[in-house]
Parts: C-alpha cells; structure tokens; sequence
C-alpha cells in the first residue's frame, strides 16, 4: 500500500491517512488497534470492496487498486461467516470456485481438498445450520483456501467465537498459514491473538501507521505509549524527569516514588512532562530492600489466576500499580515492589499520547 487514504462521504475525518504498508512472500500481517482506527477499511481497500480516496495498491509491481475484487486473487475470511444457508458444506466452498469458472469435477475435487484440509470432510453434505460456530468459520476458511490465492485477507475472523474455540482456531490458522505456505494479512483489535499470529504486527491510530514491527519488538521496545497500552503495559502513568541516571537512562518521580528508567529521546532534561509504561509481568516482589526502584506499597486487590496472582498494590498517597506474581499475597499484605530499570520504559509526554480507557477497553481488557 502506497499512501493509502480513504475517506467517507460526510464523514469529518478520513477512514485510512497515507498509510503505506507492505507484505512480504511468506509473512502473517496482523493490523491491530481500537474499534474505528480504519483495520477494516484498510483490508477492504486491499480486497477491492473499497474504492480509494488517495494513493495505490501494488502487487508484485502491477497495479491492482483499479482491479475488480474477483480479479485481485485474494482469498478472504469475514467475522459473519457469510455462508448461503441454502447451500451445503461442500457447496459454499465451491462457491468461489464457480465464480472465477473453474468446472465442475476439479471444483469438487479442490472443495473437498479443502474441507479435509479443515477436518470438514465429514460434514460436507450438511446445510452451515447444522455446524457449530466454529466448523462453520472453518468452512468460511476452506471456501477462501479453496481458490488457492497465495494471499489470504481476515477480519476479525474469530470474534464470533467462544474463547475456548477461539484458541483453537488461532492455532488451526497458524497450522494452515505454515503448511500451505500462505501470506496472510489479519485484523484484529485482540493483542494477544495479534502477537501469537503475527509473523509482524502494524499498530493502526485513527486511520495512520503507528509502529510496525515483530511481536518481540512491539512487545519489548514499543515506540509510543500509545503502542505500549496495546502490548499489555497496564500501567501507564504521568511524570516528570528529575534527573539523567547514565547512558540511555533518565530518572523519574510520578507522585512520591522516584524510578529509573530507559528512554530513546536525546533531549530530556530534569522538569520534563513524560509518561511511564510497565508490564504488570515486569513488576516483582522483591526480598532484597536494596534492589533497585524499591516501591512500598499495599496490595489492595489480589485476584486468582492459576499459576499467578493479579495485584493491585498501592503506593502511598493513592498511586496504583499493576504487577502479577506466583508469590504468595493477601489483600491488606505490605508489600516491597521492585522494576529491573530496563523495563520501565519512559517516553516524553508529546509521544503519542496514551491509549484512553475506551480504546484499551474496547480491546477487550
Ligand atoms: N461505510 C462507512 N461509511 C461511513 N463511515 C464509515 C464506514 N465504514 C467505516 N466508517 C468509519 O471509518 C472509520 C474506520 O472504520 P473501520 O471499520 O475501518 O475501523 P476498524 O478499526 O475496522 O473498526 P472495528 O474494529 O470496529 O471494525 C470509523 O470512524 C468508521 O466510523
């Protein structure tokens, strides 16, 4: 995508801003942010359902944006399964197939490789009513493999499932995305499912590419607050810089605790507005007093997790922090809490701005 924009009739803002993105042969896209930061318009841009206000769309140096949908050769997976439900299993599948004129024995031979391919064969004869969500969504995914497109275009496609069915199709997914050697370009506004399909994530803000990079990369070095509220860093928190703590590391006070943390901005100097962003993982209780960024806190909350516990602690005068622990703690319990310097991530306070509590909320957390 060259400079893709998009704008809507009537509407104040565009849909997608100059976004440029590309795929490679062989690498799984996952698109991710809020409801409405453009996901699913940038897909229906590339699928052909959408005409574009700006910009182009290339594929292997041809022009494609001009090109009817059938014609772009894209297999594509929708959250509403879209299935006919007059027609049978083996039917919708070959659906595609009858579309782009391929004849009948080799349209019933490639919907059969395809069903089987989802462990549909059994129910090929079956109208979609008779199948459970999520063999209907594996049906809606063997019609868009059947036509043995090389890309694979999904929106949401898991969001209709429970959250058991949900995990094991992300995992069906994977398998087909490895064993037929796909590239595939998935949108969701789920993290998690986001990092554990991704071969590379491209984090969308009203309509314009915020970061893209490897799950580990995101996951590790996110390049905005904005971008960190995504990747689980729960606690994110205004401050201010007191002072330069070495190569690369700033110190900051954020109501009465004072931390040391990395940054990647050259210019901050001590009285500087920033935001701090830690993982709740990151947060440890620590038996040593003299570890670094010792916090004394009260766990307030202390929810049940298996293996963890989930802890609100709060630190005098009313501050709060998220951390997760498998060590033993009650609600009430006085708490020491340390975070190694390298995991408290400090941006200036004009990166970006944090994600709001609807945004983070409408992610589902
Ligand atoms: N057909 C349409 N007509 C007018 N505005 C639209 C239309 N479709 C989307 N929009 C607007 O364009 C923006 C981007 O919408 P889009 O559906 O691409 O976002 P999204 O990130 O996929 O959201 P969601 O996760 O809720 O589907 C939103 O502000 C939305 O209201």
């Amino acid at each position: 995508m060259r400079g893709v924009s998009r704008s809507y009739g009537g509407a104040a803002a565009p849909a997608l801003s100059e976004l440029s993105l590309s795929l490679d042969r062989g690498e799984f896209v996952t698109l991710l942010g809020p409801s409405g930061c453009g996901k699913s318009t940038a897909l229906a841009c590339i699928a052909g359902l959408q005409p574009l206000s700006g910009g182009s769309i290339w594929r292997d140096g041809t022009r494609v944006d001009r090109l009817p949908a059938h014609r772009r050769g894209f297999g594509m997976v929708f959250q509403s399964y879209a299935l006919f439900p007059h027609l049978s299993v083996q039917r919708n599948v070959e659906f595609g197939l009858s579309m782009r004129g391929v004849h009948k024995a080799e349209r019933e031979k490639r919907a059969i490789d395809a069903l089987k391919l989802v462990q549909l064969s059994d129910h090929a004869q079956k109208l979609p009513s008779q199948l459970s969500g999520g063999q209907q969504q594996r049906v809606a995914i063997a019609r868009a493999l059947a036509i043995e497109p090389e890309i694979v275009l999904m929106d949401e496609p898991l969001s209709n499932l429970d959250a058991a069915l949900r995990i094991e199709m992300r995992t069906e997914i994977k398998r087909l995305y490895q064993e037929r050697g796909l590239s595939v370009i998935y949108v969701t506004h789920d993290q998690e499912e986001a990092l554990s399909l991704a071969t590379r994530m491209a984090v969308l803000r009203h309509g314009r590419l915020e970061q893209t990079g490897t799950p580990e990369e995101l996951y590790a070095r996110p390049a905005s607050p904005y971008v960190a509220g995504f990747m689980g860093y729960r606690n994110l928190f205004p401050a201010r810089v007191v002072g330069s703590a070495g190569e690369g590391l700033v110190k900051v006070a954020a109501s009465v605790i004072e931390l040391i943390g990395v940054t990647d901005a050259e210019t901050l100097r001590s009285g500087d507005a920033v935001t701090v962003a830690i993982r709740p993982e990151d947060v440890e209780i620590a038996d040593t007093p003299s570890a670094p960024n010792a916090i004394g806190a009260l766990a307030e909350v202390v929810e049940y997790h298996g293996r963890e516990v989930a802890v609100r602690a709060v630190v005098d005068g009313g501050f709060a922090i998220d951390l997760k622990t498998s060590k033993r703690v009650a609600a009430g319990d006085r708490v020491r809490l340390t975070v190694p310097p390298e995991r408290v991530l400090v941006f200036p306070a004009d990166s970006s701005a944090a994600p709001t509590e609807e945004e983070l909320d409408d992610d589902g957390k």
